[in-house]
């Protein structure tokens, strides 16, 4: 009846919730071989690799995890106040985070990794601009971000 093929969200496309936890977990383990990176996570909590893979999740469309267990926006922000992070270690905190994302075979599509690598570009860079000297975070905030296709894939 010429019925459109739904397509799936960032978060099905991706793999779901073993897709996100496999890549923090992997990525976290890098990060702590990285001489830029290392300081900044060597006292990280445990379950930081799952706290992080519960963010992204519920970013690109999975369950509302990290807002029913960790405080949604308004906790990832305060995570990242005072932190004095430089665009260095943005900057390779990203790329190692690509690296991961080929590493552990997440999808290569034109299409998935625009819209993922966009999140993750204006995350780190919102991560970068909350740490620095003097920044406080005010009342109004906005629920989790939530991102979707910029391409939309095509289905059969
Ligand atoms: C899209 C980008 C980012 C996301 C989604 C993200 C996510 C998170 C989350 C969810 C937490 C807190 C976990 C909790 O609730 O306990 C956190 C903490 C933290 N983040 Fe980020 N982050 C991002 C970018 C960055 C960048 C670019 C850096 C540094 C280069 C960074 C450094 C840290 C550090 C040092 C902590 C505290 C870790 C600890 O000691 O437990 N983040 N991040």
């Amino acid at each position: 009846m010429g019925e459109e093929k739904q397509i799936p969200n960032l978060y099905e496309w991706a793999g779901g919730e073993a897709t996100f936890q496999n890549l923090t977990a992997t990525f976290y383990g890098k990060v702590l071989d990285d001489p830029l990176l290392r300081p900044l996570f060597i006292g990280m909590a445990q379950e930081h690799p799952k706290r992080v893979a519960w963010c992204l999740s519920e970013v690109f469309g999975g369950p509302k995890n990290y807002t029913e267990q960790r405080g949604g926006h308004r906790h990832l922000l305060e995570e990242h106040l005072h932190r004095h992070l430089s665009e260095q270690q943005r900057a390779r905190w990203v790329s190692l985070l690509m690296e991961t994302a080929d590493e552990i075979g997440m999808p290569a599509d034109p299409e998935f990794r625009a819209a993922f690598v966009s999140y993750i570009e204006w995350g780190s860079r919102i991560a970068l601009s909350v740490s620095q000297p003097g920044v406080e975070i005010g009342e109004d905030l906005d629920p989790m971000p939530s991102w979707d296709w910029i391409v939309k894939p095509s289905v059969e």
